[in-house]
């Protein structure tokens, strides 16, 4: 068993992961790594799992988004390499240098204070960093060849730092559209002609670059979306490889009930039935993560798709169903049942937003069973 005691859980599949990383590592330049993006408990799927199933598939190494999630990678042993692609607070640089983690840099200040740190620690080991670019994502990093120049003279005055990466990081890299994404380029390699060496990574792919602007620089590509079988495009470019999606949620009908017209269903009672109909009611709500804006959407009960009926409450949320059917019957909210299959681009449609954010929605109420 899982673990929580509730028939509600979400199904992972880390063959699909490993077969995922596969199929990216094999079409890689030669000479290039791929970094698993595990951050955000592994986009919701689980980020220890994950990142042992993308060893398998052949990645070297990982990136997080906070410190803490690299925490959790070596408590559970991992050994690889971790990028931790946020700002991390100067005053945990001890931790950084315990758990043997690499850490981006996006501003002077912040180095020349992280310097300052590392003065007052008596250590022999160095601390390892990543210096980010900001061509155009607008988010951390520097902005000019020469900012990025005068931070790599920093860095040499000092032992106390490893020189280990330099990135950046595309923002349309997923649509048709690829004018910025040219812009961006440039301006890295405006970058890129300013230095007079370079570190052991050149890193600028996410899984869109990889799939859809394989020729680009960097010998390291930050591996997230695909990894767990997601497009993404969502469904705006075409997939280059089967990307096999690795979560499924389900769970069964825990009360059935044949209802006359006229009965009302749910908080406000929003939903009135018409005519006589058979509910069933599930043991999930917006707690999970299966928000109520997912009111309409079909799930799947042996293989006929029944509507969500009535208002999602935070535990539990309704359906129709076609007919009687057994207390205890499997539902399956995103997966393959019967030869129907729901997709989490499907929920991210109905709730207008991405399937990133799909995934990183489920709460930890909900049990995460590996396969
Ligand atoms: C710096 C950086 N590198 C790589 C990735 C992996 O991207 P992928 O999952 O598309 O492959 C992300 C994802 N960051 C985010 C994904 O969604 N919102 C984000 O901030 C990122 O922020």
């Amino acid at each position: 068993a899982v673990g929580w005691h509730r028939p509600t859980k979400l199904v992972i599949d880390t063959q699909a992961i490993k077969e995922n990383v596969w199929n990216e590592v094999k079409r890689m330049p030669q000479g290039t790594e791929l970094f698993a993006v595990v951050k955000a408990n592994g986009y919701g799927h689980g980020a220890v799992q994950t990142a042992k199933a993308a060893i398998q598939g052949g990645a070297t190494g990982f990136c997080v988004a906070i410190l803490d999630e690299a925490i959790e990678l070596r408590e559970a042993g991992i050994t690889e390499p971790i990028l931790i692609l946020s700002v991390v607070d100067v005053s945990y640089i001890e931790l950084l240098l315990k758990y043997d983690l690499s850490v981006t840099v996006a501003s002077q200040e912040w180095l020349e204070q992280a310097i300052e740190q590392l003065n007052g620690i008596k250590t022999q080991t160095s601390l390892k960093i990543h210096i980010k670019v900001d061509t155009g994502m607008g988010r951390i990093g520097f902005t000019t060849p020469t900012a990025v120049k005068q931070i790599v003279e920093l860095v040499k005055t000092t032992q106390m730092l490893l020189w280990e990466g330099l990135f950046t990081h595309f923002s349309t890299a997923d649509e048709k559209d690829d004018s910025y994404f040219k812009k961006q380029t440039n301006r890295f390699q405006d970058v890129l002609s300013a230095l007079s060496e370079l570190p052991k990574y050149v890193h600028v792919s996410n899984s869109a670059t990889a799939l859809w602007h394989p020729d680009n620089v960097g010998n390291m590509i930050r591996f997230g979306i695909a990894m767990y079988g997601l497009n993404p495009s969502g469904t705006a470019l075409p997939e280059v490889y089967p990307l096999k999606p690795a979560l499924s949620l389900v769970s069964n009908l825990i009360q059935v009930k044949e209802l006359s017209a006229g009965e009302g269903i749910g908080y406000g009672n929003t939903y009135t039935t018409a005519e006589n109909q058979w509910i069933g009611t599930i043991p999930i709500g917006y707690a999970d993560g299966w928000l109520r804006h997912l009111q309409g959407f079909s799930v799947l009960v042996d293989g006929e798709r029944c509507e969500i009926v009535g208002r999602i409450c935070m535990d539990q949320c309704m359906i129709r169903l076609p007919k009687e059917v057994a207390v205890g019957t499997q539902v399956t909210l995103i997966g393959h049942d019967h030869g129907e299959t729901i997709t989490m681009q499907m929920v991210a449609d109905k709730l207008k937003t991405i399937h990133y954010e799909v995934a990183c929605t489920f709460s930890d109420r909900m049990p995460r069973e590996y396969k």
